[in-house]
């Protein structure tokens, strides 16, 4: 580990459609526990090497949010089952800000859009090409709109901008209610808060094992991972983690989540010495190092659950675009024969942060109709 790029958004890298086509695991399957915490040869009738299907399992819960929606919703177009019509006026509404001119953000803000219409979300664009010519106040101006827009309940500022824009003044301009990214200070405060461990300042009642029912928003990424370890059957509680990476987007919050949900947790970053040794205590592994296949498969003990956040593109003549999508873990270098449960890259957290996203929108929704 020798550059700090682990302080960067590590997703910004690409600008593909990829095809998922991943083995596909028995994703229902629960499991008591999970990270083995096997010692040296130790039991030897330890599933190893199954794979988490995120791409089925945001799948599941895109139409669990629909079939949830369109039960409350009068005016969603969206039918499932023949169910369709609820009470509620209206729909959820996402806006989305995106400025400059990067191919990458220009396809995930499309995939977003996407997700949006097939769950019957309403999502509104707006794009600043012109880099030259974009000001702060304008985009400050537009996210104060949309902050007094009643239609819009979920604002998503696509990141990274431009240099030359404050990031944290756009972001921190976005009314924490309607943040689904969760990236505002007052929601960051809340989630690296001990004061809420069980309950908010207001006396709210907080269930960390219940994500959607935590009353703020929680960025997109962390929350799929967590989701992930909870839908193959993972029980965190007491479980060594090992985050790799501390950035804003990912690491230091999805760490925080891990500690609420009572792991202990270790983060490991580019100045960390001795880092696969740190990684191979692990039981859970989340990285989010944003370095092509860094971890390899001797950083991991046996049977542990990996996460892999990374999103690399590298060099590949035989591909149809002349690269590739890795992890940071050494997926295909043997990582997936040691580990008991793990992501593919592509079809593992992708999926799932867009997931998230939905849910956000449609529990910001739900909270302004109360
Ligand atoms: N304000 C903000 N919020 C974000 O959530 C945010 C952002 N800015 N900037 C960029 C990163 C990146 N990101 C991804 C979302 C979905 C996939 C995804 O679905 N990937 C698929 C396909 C891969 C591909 O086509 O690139 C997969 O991994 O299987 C990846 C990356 C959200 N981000």
């Amino acid at each position: 580990m020798s550059s700090s790029s682990d302080d960067n958004d590590n997703n910004n890298d690409v600008d593909v459609d990829v095809d998922v086509d991943v083995d596909v695991d028995d994703t229902g399957l629960h499991k008591p526990n999970c990270g083995g915490g096997a010692s040296e040869g130790g039991d030897v009738t330890m599933e190893l090497g199954r794979i988490i299907d995120g791409k089925a399992i945001a799948d599941a819960i895109r139409t669990e949010i629909s079939r949830e929606l369109i039960g409350r919703a009068a005016d969603v177009d969206v039918v499932v089952d023949g169910i369709g019509g609820g009470k509620i006026g209206g729909r959820p509404g996402l806006a989305v800000m995106l400025v400059g001119n990067r191919a990458d953000s220009a396809t995930y803000v499309r995939m977003k859009q996407r997700a949006c219409a097939d769950a019957g979300i309403s999502s509104y664009l707006e794009t600043y090409p012109d880099v030259d010519g974009v000001t702060e106040e304008m985009l400050l101006d537009r996210i104060r709109r949309w902050n007094d827009d009643d239609d819009v309940h979920g604002i998503l500022v696509q990141l990274p901008l431009p240099p030359k824009i404050d990031e944290g003044r756009i972001l921190g301009a976005v009314n924490p209610a309607k943040d689904v990214d969760g990236l505002h200070p007052s929601n960051v405060a809340r989630l690296f808060s001990s004061d809420t461990h069980d309950r908010t300042h207001d006396g709210e009642r907080l269930d960390w094992t219940d994500l959607s029912s935590v009353p703020f928003h929680l960025p997109c990424t962390p929350q799929g991972c967590v989701e992930l370890l909870d839908r193959i059957g993972c029980d965190i509680e007491g479980k060594r983690a090992v985050v790799i990476g501390r950035s804003n987007l990912v690491g230091l919050p999805v760490a925080m989540m891990l500690v609420h949900r009572n792991a202990t947790v270790t983060i490991v970053h580019s100045r960390t010495v001795d880092a696969r040794d740190v990684v191979r205590e692990a039981d859970i592994v989340i990285a989010a190092a944003g370095k092509a296949n860094m971890v390899k498969s001797d950083w991991l003990k046996r049977g542990c659950v990996v996460i892999d956040v990374g999103i690399n593109a590298i060099n590949d003549s035989t591909a149809k675009r002349g690269y590739r999508l890795v992890g940071d873990v050494d997926y295909d270098g043997g990582a997936k024969d040691v580990a008991g449960w793990i992501t593919p890259v592509p079809g593992g957290v992708g999926p799932m942060t867009i997931a998230m996203l939905l849910r956000n929108t449609y529990n910001s929704w739900k909270r302004a109709n109360k």
